[in-house]
Order: structure tokens, then sequence, then C-alpha cells
């Protein structure tokens, strides 16, 4: 046990570093990020959709979320409690935003619905639908338990440079149904 969390821990260093270069290559080169995403979603107009306000050196997601309001519910991560699956608040790029927990802005004002596609931040991901995240399992945590309840897709959305071979999973990892990247559309083998 001891030896895979430093294994995952030693992987999340490549990960960000990984990450911080391609978020300054993408933004030297000026290109758009999110056309990928808003094509698939595009696929489903009126799924209830969760996407994430981005922190650090994370991708783009906020147009692509934006089209999608024109069609149905989209939201937001909130963190309840520490070890426990994120809820999700209505958002549009009209909503009035705070501060929460380890940065990202979340509604001042909760109203939660539960998503049925959820477009998942990450640190790195693999050809197999592998995804390593910040370490809080929290996204792990909610897509069992939405999968739990009905058929969840997680779309992982990334910069193509965030891909690594041999990501260092565990049981309780939820995979990525699809990975959309700025640069096209991978499907899981
Ligand atoms: N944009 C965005 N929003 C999100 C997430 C995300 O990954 N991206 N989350 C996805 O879950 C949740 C919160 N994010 C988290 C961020 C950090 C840690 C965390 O445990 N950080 C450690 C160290 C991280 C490191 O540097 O290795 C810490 O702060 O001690 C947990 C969750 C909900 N909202
Ligand atoms: N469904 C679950 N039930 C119990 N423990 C879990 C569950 N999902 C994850 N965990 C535990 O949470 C811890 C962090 O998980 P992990 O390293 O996979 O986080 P992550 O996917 O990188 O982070 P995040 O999803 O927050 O971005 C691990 O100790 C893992 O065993």
């Amino acid at each position: 046990m001891k030896d895979l969390n430093e294994t995952k821990a030693a992987a999340r260093k490549i990960a960000f570093a990984n990450r911080k270069a391609a978020f300054q290559a993408a933004r030297e080169s000026g290109g758009a990020q999110g056309g990928y995403l808003s094509e698939v979603l595009a696929g489903y107009r009126g799924v209830p959709l969760s996407g994430f306000m981005p922190i650090l050196t994370e991708i783009d997601p906020l147009p692509a979320m934006a089209e999608a309001c024109a069609h149905g519910p989209v939201g937001v991560p909130v963190i309840q409690w520490p070890n426990h699956p994120l809820s999700f608040s209505r958002w549009s790029p009209e909503t009035e935003m705070v501060a929460g927990a380890f940065g990202a802005l979340i509604p001042r004002v909760n109203d939660y619905f539960e998503p049925e596609i959820l477009i998942v931040p990450l640190l790195a991901y693999s050809r197999h639908g592998g995804r390593l995240g910040y370490g809080g399992g929290f996204y792990d945590r909610t897509l069992e338990m939405l999968r739990a309840k009905r058929a969840t897709l997680a779309i992982g959305f990334a910069f193509a440079g965030q891909e690594m071979e041999d990501l260092p999973l565990e049981e309780t990892d939820q995979p990525l149904d699809l990975i959309v990247t700025e640069k096209g559309v991978i499907t899981p083998s």
C-alpha cells in the first residue's frame, strides 16, 4: 500500500511537470483548446452535465460548458467533506462564484443536481482510460456513487501532452469512458 502511494506520488510529480509544459505551449500557440470537447458534447444535448472551474494549469472547459448551458443543466463540483463524493451545483456563465476548498470557484448559492456526464479534470491519463488526479479520491468516489445509480459517462479532458503510459492504478480507480484533448478524441482500449 505504501509502495503504491509512493508510486502515485512520483507519477504526480512527473504529471504536474508534463501538464505545465502543455499548458504553456498551448498558451503560446493561442490555439483553441475545447473544439473537440464541444463536438463530443453536441452528441449529448440536454443530458445533465458537469464541467469544472479550471485551476492551476488545467485545460479550460468553460467555452464548451457555456455552449452546453443552452441545451440542458450544467454544473461544477463542490467538495462537501474529505473522503466523500463531490456534489454538483448548477452553473452558467452568469452564476456568481466564490472561492471553494482547494482553490476552485464554486457557486455562491448552491443548486444541486446529479450529472449523467462528467467532464473530469486530471493530472495524467492513459490510453486505456486510466486517470491520475490530485490524490483526494474525489472523482473516484463520485463516479462509484453515480455509476451505482445509473449509466454515467466520464470524459477526461486534458492536454494531449498529459498522456502517461504506465499509470499506477488501484481497485478504487474509476475508468474514463472517453478522453478528449485539444488534439482529438481517444476511445480507451
Ligand atoms: N478544477 C478542478 N476542480 C476540482 C477538482 C479538480 O481536480 N479540478 N477536484 C478533483 O478532485 C476537486 C478538488 N480538488 C482537489 C485539489 C487538491 C487536492 C489535494 O488533496 N491536494 C493535496 C496535494 C496535491 C499535490 O500537490 O499533490 C494538498 O493540497 O495537500 C484534492 C482535491 C473538486 N474541484
Ligand atoms: N470509492 C472509494 N472508496 C474508498 N476509498 C477510495 C475510493 N476511491 C478512492 N479511494 C481512496 O482515496 C485515496 C485517493 O485516491 P486516488 O489516489 O485515486 O485519487 P485521485 O483519483 O488521484 O484524486 P481525485 O479523484 O480527487 O482527483 C486512495 O487512498 C484511494 O484508495
